[in-house]
């Protein structure tokens, strides 16, 4: 089963084409982390999987629920947001707005016209701000959280939304380590397949269970595309995280965990003698 599929999609920004040719296969439960460097066309990826970016060529499908595949750019942005959650990577919160009605507007495409409120959606709302760790602050100001609580706001806005797919864009940010961690098991914990762009290349080498690498093709030149796709342990070699983040790396075991690690140092050639 496939939760999102990309067919030789291309995407333009400014005038400029950024993507091209990508293919690409999310299947149904799946955790996909992508990752490579600034610029290379991480948020582009993911704002064409979302539906928000159309690109301009190929296209974009969704799983529509009775065994097949929608065309993205076909479906009302409504019914959009039934099936999958964006969470961007920089939202502008309204001031004016309290924490719990900000991540009350996620319940918008759940919700008939004017049926909203309620006990319901007040636990809704309660119960994915305890699990972002600011049920406390539900009726706190939007511009009265520091930055990393305005990100788990946000996110707790995407949680509310209950969609089977949940595309984030840079999660993590902001947030200080406990949280990094935490916040990505309760979106898999909630959503069926998950997809989001990630920095740390550890945390993508232990989280996710495929990854895809966003960057530029052998010659350099050119819009970019995905130029990995895989478990993670593979996708991560030393060899290919030296052609592409420009880095040397090793994987080690963790010495009280059954999980490895991702250290990073400089490429042989630059470091000191
Ligand atoms: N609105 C825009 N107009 C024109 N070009 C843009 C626009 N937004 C992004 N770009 C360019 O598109 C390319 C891909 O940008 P994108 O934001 O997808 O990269 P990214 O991999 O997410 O980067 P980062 O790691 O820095 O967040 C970059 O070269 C960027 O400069």
């Amino acid at each position: 089963m496939t939760a999102l599929r990309l067919d030789g999609v291309s995407a333009r920004l400014g005038g400029r084409t950024v993507l091209r040719d990508v293919d690409l296969e999310v299947p149904d439960g799946a955790r996909l982390g992508i990752v490579g460097v600034n610029g290379a066309g991480k948020t582009t990826l993911l704002r064409v999987l979302a539906g928000v970016l159309r690109p301009s060529e190929g296209t974009a499908l969704i799983a529509d629920g009775r065994g097949g595949l929608a065309d993205l750019r076909r479906l009302p942005a409504r019914e959009r947001a039934r099936r999958l959650a964006f969470v961007p990577q920089e939202d502008v919160v309204t001031a004016e707005l309290r924490v719990g009605e900000m991540v009350a507007l996620g319940r918008v495409p759940q919700t008939r016209p004017w049926a909203r409120g309620g006990r319901a959606e007040y636990e809704l709302v309660r119960g994915a701000l305890d699990a972002v760790g600011l049920a406390g602050r539900i009726d706190t100001a939007c511009d009265q959280l520091s930055g990393g609580e305005r990100r788990r706001a946000v996110l707790a806005r995407g949680l509310v939304q209950r969609c089977p797919v949940m595309l984030l864009d840079e999660p993590t940010n902001h947030l200080d380590v406990a949280w990094q961690l935490n916040l990505l098991e309760v979106f898999a914990a909630q959503a069926q397949t998950l997809v989001a762009t990630v920095h740390d290349l550890d945390l993508a080498l232990r989280f996710f269970d495929l990854l895809a690498v966003v960057g530029w093709r052998d010659d350099n030149t050119g819009p970019a595309g995905i130029v990995a796709f895989g478990p993670p342990g593979e996708v991560l070699s030393a060899a290919h995280v030296e052609s592409h983040f420009g880095v040397g790396s090793v994987q080690v075991p963790h010495p009280q965990r059954p999980q490895l690690h991702l250290l990073i140092h400089p490429r042989e050639d630059r470091s000191p003698a």
